[in-house]
C-alpha cells in the first residue's frame, strides 16, 4: 500500500508571526497599563503562541491553562468539546485574556468563555493568532487577532493535523489540493 505524503503550503512565515505578535502585545500593553492580567491559554494549540506573546508583554502576567479539544486526529469539529483540564488560578475580581492559536467554529472559545463566566473575574477578553471565518458556527467576540485566514485546514506554530507539525516555525496550509474532499459543500 503506497503511503501518500501531506502538502504543505506556507501560507505565514516565522518573521511575519513574530511582527504580528510585537504588534499585538503593544496594543494589548497599552489597553491594560498598570494592571494586572491572567493569561489562560487553551492547551494544545495555544502553548507556543502563549509562550511568544507572553514574553512580549511589559506588564506582570500570571499564567494558566485550560484543555480542550474536539478535533481529534481529523480536520473536523466533532461538535464534542472534551475538557479534561480547569485552570488551578482563582481569576475571581481579575482580568482574563485568553489566548488561542485559532477561531474555526467558534465551539472552543464559546465553551471556554461559558466556563470562565462562571467563576467571577473582573473581565475576560480574547486574542487569537488566527480567525478563520469559513466555518464559524457560533457567535464569539474576539477582541485581539493576528491574521485572518479565509479557508484551509492550518498547520504550524502549535497547530496540528493528528498531532502533528505543532513545531513547524510557521504556519502551512494543508493538502490545499485536497480540499474539496475535505470540505462538504456545506462548509463553504
Ligand atoms: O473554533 P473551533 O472549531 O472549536 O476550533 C478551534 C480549536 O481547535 C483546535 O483544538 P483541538 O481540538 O484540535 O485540540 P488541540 O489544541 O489539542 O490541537 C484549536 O487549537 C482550537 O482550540
Ligand atoms: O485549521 C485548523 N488547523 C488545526 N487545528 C484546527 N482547529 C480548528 N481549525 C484548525
Ligand atoms: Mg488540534
Amino acid at each position: 500500500m503506497s503511503e501518500t505524503r501531506d502538502e504543505l503550503i506556507e501560507i505565514i512565515s516565522k518573521d511575519e508571526i513574530d511582527n504580528k505578535i510585537k504588534a499585538l502585545a503593544d496594543q494589548i500593553n497599552r489597553d491594560y497599563s498598570g494592571q494586572e492580567l491572567i493569561l489562560i491559554g487553551i492547551l494544545k494549540g495555544a502553548f507556543i503562541f502563549l509562550a511568544d506573546l507572553a514574553r512580549a508583554l511589559n506588564m506582570p502576567v500570571k499564567i494558566d491553562f485550560v484543555r480542550l479539544s474536539s478535533y481529534g486526529s481529523g480536520t473536523d469539529s466533532s461538535g464534542r468539546i472534551t475538557f479534561s483540564k480547569d485552570i488551578e488560578l482563582d481569576i475571581g475580581g481579575k482580568h482574563v485574556l485568553v489566548v488561542e492559536d485559532i477561531v474555526d467554529t467558534g465551539y472552543t472559545l464559546k465553551y471556554l468563555k461559558d466556563v470562565l463566566a462562571l467563576k467571577g473575574p473582573l473581565s475576560v477578553k480574547v486574542c487569537c493568532l488566527i480567525d478563520k471565518r469559513e466555518r464559524r458556527k457560533v457567535e464569539v467576540d474576539v477582541d485581539y487577532v493576528g491574521f485572518d485566514v479565509p479557508r484551509g485546514f492550518l498547520v504550524g506554530y502549535g497547530l496540528d493535523y493528528n498531532e502533528q507539525y505543532r513545531n513547524l516555525p510557521g504556519i502551512f496550509h494543508l493538502n490545499p489540493s485536497y480540499e474539496p474532499k475535505a470540505y462538504t459543500p456545506s462548509d463553504r
